[in-house]
């Protein structure tokens, strides 16, 4: 099985858990297109859900594919959110951002009752950290705030180089304007306490660390899915 089919067990799996009428978080990346994908053929089949997209990309796939959305606001309480991961530890704890929608997942993902993550074997770890931590930053004053995250991280023992993601045309600029810092720490050994710390520096508009949010995983490898719950 490549790494495409297990997105798709993933993803299949995870379409056992909507059912009709629900109000629907729709993550972003690939994993969660491939839920987009799946769910497209259920609805044109006459299944009813209404969803909220979390960034312009899903937006966009949805409506192509006949997915009708709503905005937060005109659903702003959601019965589930689908979305994929990073990497996701044995607590159910994520890091995010990867496809730099970090910001929307997580306020669409607060918005719901449940969180479930889709996501291949590859993204499961023991400690966080090995994939770059996204840090969603306001672009005034990032220099500012790169040194204050650089002074809380060596202050839990963490260091890395922190860089600003690009794009082919310069700074990537996520949907609401904002920078990506992504932060090479490595381990994070305590990553509730950066997630704490993070949220406390006035730049830092969000972060990656999705802690307590999630309540399933649905990891697929080569013999097919399995759900992971908090340990
Ligand atoms: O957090 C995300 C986007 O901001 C994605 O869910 C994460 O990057 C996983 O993406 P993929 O399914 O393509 O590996």
């Amino acid at each position: 099985m490549d790494a495409r089919e297990m997105k798709i067990k993933a993803a299949a799996a995870a379409l056992e858990y909507v059912e009709d009428g629900m109000r629907l978080g729709i993550g972003t990346g690939s994993t969660a297109e491939e839920f987009v994908r799946l769910l497209a053929e259920k609805v044109a089949a006459g299944f009813r859900i209404e969803g909220v997209p979390t960034s312009e990309r899903t937006a966009r796939l949805c409506l192509e594919l006949g997915v009708s959305l709503k905005s937060l606001d005109e659903l702003p309480e959601l019965d589930l959110t689908i979305d994929g991961a990073d990497e996701v530890d044995g607590q159910l704890r994520l890091i995010k951002g990867g496809g730099g929608a970090l910001l929307r997942e997580k306020i669409v993902a607060a918005a719901s009752k449940r969180m479930i993550v889709i996501a291949d074997e590859t993204k499961v770890v023991d400690v966080l950290g090995a994939f770059k931590l996204p840090i969603e930053v306001n672009p005034f004053g990032q220099v500012a705030t790169r040194i204050a995250i650089e002074k809380v991280a060596s202050r839990l023992g963490l260091s890395g180089d922190i860089t600003v993601r690009q794009s082919h045309d310069g700074a990537f600029l996520t949907d609401g304007g904002h920078l990506i810092l992504d932060a090479s720490f490595g381990r994070i050994p305590d990553a509730d306490a950066l997630a704490g710390e993070l949220n406390a520096i006035p730049g830092v508009v969000e972060h990656g660390l999705f802690i307590g949010i999630a309540s399933l995983a649905i990891i697929a490898g080569p013999q097919g899915a399995r759900t992971l719950t908090a340990s």
